[in-house]
């Protein structure tokens, strides 16, 4: 019989933080509704003169400016991607922006499920889903966006809400669940300078990180992003904990300083 060796509680945590660094983090900016030409000419030269970063950086962009994001980044390692994509692969859909499209102008990653395109686009659980399988088959890696509202977390319905909303995509991805990248996201931290503790964050990855495990042999590769009032001064502190594998940048991602500042941390 095997005898497995005894780990008490700080063995335990020594062999997370030892997972943690094994994992490769990964910082990506969202740059919502911003931008223009020379904005983004400014912060796109700004995060390429700063590399190499020492982890994975993206800028997830508006649809109009893609294709010179791709012409910009196209020599360096910095990635791109689009902030949401139709879950339909082509047809009359006005206004809808396929995955063949964005795969096209050579994306790496979509965000799908964001909250804001929940609250103000109705996208359900089960659209969410189907957006992140539409991406996979087209090969482009997608930033699945879960978190609660302010009212959930005062009702104590955190955990609830975070599973139910990433065990949809979990079963539609079936096998394939393992190669997208996850991003806790808590709504009440959003835009609004309230960022989530370190303790409370790292509590609801270890939360999706088990679900993850009881879904893929791959859980422990996989990255579990943290979103919502990310800054350089608070950055290295979360990207510590032992399940938070990086950040989904929002404000801070529009300064080239600031942004290069938390991929530094990261880093
Ligand atoms: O929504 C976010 C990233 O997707 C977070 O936005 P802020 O960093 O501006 O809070």
């Amino acid at each position: 019989m095997v005898t497995l060796p005894f780990i008490d509680n700080h063995r335990h945590k020594h062999l997370m933080q030892e997972m943690n660094k094994m994992r490769r983090k990964l910082v990506v900016g969202n740059w919502k509704m911003h931008g223009s030409h020379k904005a983004n000419a400014e912060l796109l030269a700004g995060i390429v003169e700063a590399r190499p970063f020492g982890c994975d950086v993206a800028v997830c962009v508006p649809f109009p400016y893609l294709s010179e994001t791709a012409v910009t980044l196209a020599a360096s390692d910095v990635r791109w991607g689009a902030q949401d994509c139709s879950a339909h692969e082509q047809g009359a859909y006005t206004g809808e922006v396929s995955v063949g499209m964005l795969h096209e102008f050579g994306c790496r990653y979509v965000i799908v499920g964001h909250s804001e395109r929940r609250a103000y686009h109705g996208e359900t659980d089960q659209l969410v889903a189907d957006k992140a399988k539409a991406a996979l088959a087209r090969g482009i890696t997608p930033i699945v966006c879960v978190g609660e509202t302010l009212e959930q977390r005062e009702a104590g319905e955190t955990e609830a809400v975070v599973k139910r909303q990433l065990s949809a995509v979990i079963h539609t991805l079936g096998h394939c669940a393992g190669e997208m990248v996850v991003a806790y996201e808590p709504v009440w931290a959003i835009g609004t300078g309230r960022t989530a503790s370190p303790e409370q964050a790292q509590a609801v990855h270890a939360v999706l990180r088990a679900q993850l495990r009881a879904a893929t042999a791959r859980a422990d590769e996989m990255q579990i992003l943290y979103g919502g009032s990310v800054k350089p001064d608070n950055a290295t502190v979360l990207f510590t904990q032992a399940d938070i594998d990086g950040g989904l940048i929002g404000g801070a991602a529009l300064k080239a300083k600031d942004f290069v500042a938390i991929c530094r941390a990261a880093g």
